[in-house]
């Protein structure tokens, strides 16, 4: 569904995307994160043939934005990281304002518009003015109007951004229904835990480039993710973390009450030897278990800089 190849965007001497390559395929929900600045919002403009690239190529279903930009528009839906003001609007008249700029005539739209309203649970808004929406709902409504003329692709940037922890599941909840409808959906946020529970992949930019892409679970085994393990142990705490050190493979450790948190770089076979040589060497093990690093750590990890994105 998306195609890009050796994209760069140059503002005067400033190159805010310096030659990203992505393949995105039809149905796919595709995060793109990256701390503020990397240039998602560039490539998601381009993307909706808003903003030219300086070089390289962005095709959507075939379409490049270049040349065929109203071919593009036809199959995409844009939600911009801003939210255009139409106070003088009620909510339906909005829709049926970007639905008759889309061409579709009023009786279609009669019938549309309510059903968008329904799908982003806006039903009982629909004679609201649109400046007395909050701002969850006014996001909810955004992505309405993207919907107007059925498109295949979503291209989201930051839909939950501001949103407080109800709003961000509601909005959740509608992408999931979206993707089950058969939608590929690019969304930026910095949200990123919650990215995780709804996306496929996600691409990580940095600098304008992008510095690793894939499942969570192969950018996480590709990155060699540090794990955290927990050892919990009866007796001399501190003679523990003395023995820890001399092992190998082990990075930060943290002792508490109880045990002690240990950053951890071995695979599974060097993480059961040093079970084993824990225990033979008198140490009283209670447990030992593994934290899960979650999305915000590899965040972290790929974007600290360094040779880890390679
Ligand atoms: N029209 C412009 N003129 C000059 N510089 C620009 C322009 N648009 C974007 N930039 C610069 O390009 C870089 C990438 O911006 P972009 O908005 O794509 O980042 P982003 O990853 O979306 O960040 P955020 O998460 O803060 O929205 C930034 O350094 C920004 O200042």
């Amino acid at each position: 569904m998306i195609e890009i190849r050796g994209l760069t965007k140059t503002f005067g001497s400033f190159q805010a995307l310096k030659g990203i390559d992505l393949m995105i395929p039809k149905g796919c929900v595709f995060g793109f994160v990256g701390p503020n600045g990397a240039g998602k919002s560039t490539t998601m403009s381009i993307l909706a043939t808003l903003t030219v690239p300086t070089a390289g190529t962005a095709k959507v279903d075939g379409f490049d934005v270049t040349v065929h930009p109203k071919e593009v528009r036809k199959r995409i839906g844009y939600m911009p990281d801003f939210f255009g003001v139409y106070d003088q609007f009620k909510t339906t008249e909005y829709l049926h304002f970007y639905g008759a700029s889309y061409g579709i005539p009023k009786a279609e739209r009669d019938e549309l518009i309510p059903q968008l309203l329904e799908l982003v649970n806006l039903s009982d808004k629909k004679d609201a003015y649109v400046d007395t929406l909050s701002r969850g709902m006014k996001q909810r409504l955004c992505l309405a109007r993207c919907l107007v003329h059925d498109p295949d692709l979503l291209i989201l940037d930051e839909p939950a951004s501001g949103l407080d922890p109800r709003a961000r599941i509601e909005m959740r909840e509608i992408l999931k229904e979206l993707k089950s409808m058969g939608k590929t959906i690019i969304i930026s946020s910095h949200i990123l835990p919650e990215l995780a529970e709804m996306v496929d992949e996600i691409g990580v930019i940095e600098h304008g480039q992008l510095v690793a892409k894939g499942n969570i679970a192969d950018i996480q085994s590709r990155l060699r993710v540090n794990r955290v393990l927990y050892i919990r142990l009866l007796g001399d705490l501190e003679e523990a973390e003395r023995f820890l050190r001399e092992q190998p493979h082990i990075g930060r450790l943290m002792r508490d009450e109880h045990g002690i948190h240990v950053h951890y770089e071995g695979q599974d076979e060097e993480q059961a030897g040093l079970i084993r040589s824990l225990v033979e060497n008198g140490f009283r093990v209670v447990s030992f278990s593994e934290a899960q690093t979650n999305l915000e750590d590899v965040f972290l990890e790929i974007t600290k800089g360094g040779d880890s994105t390679q």
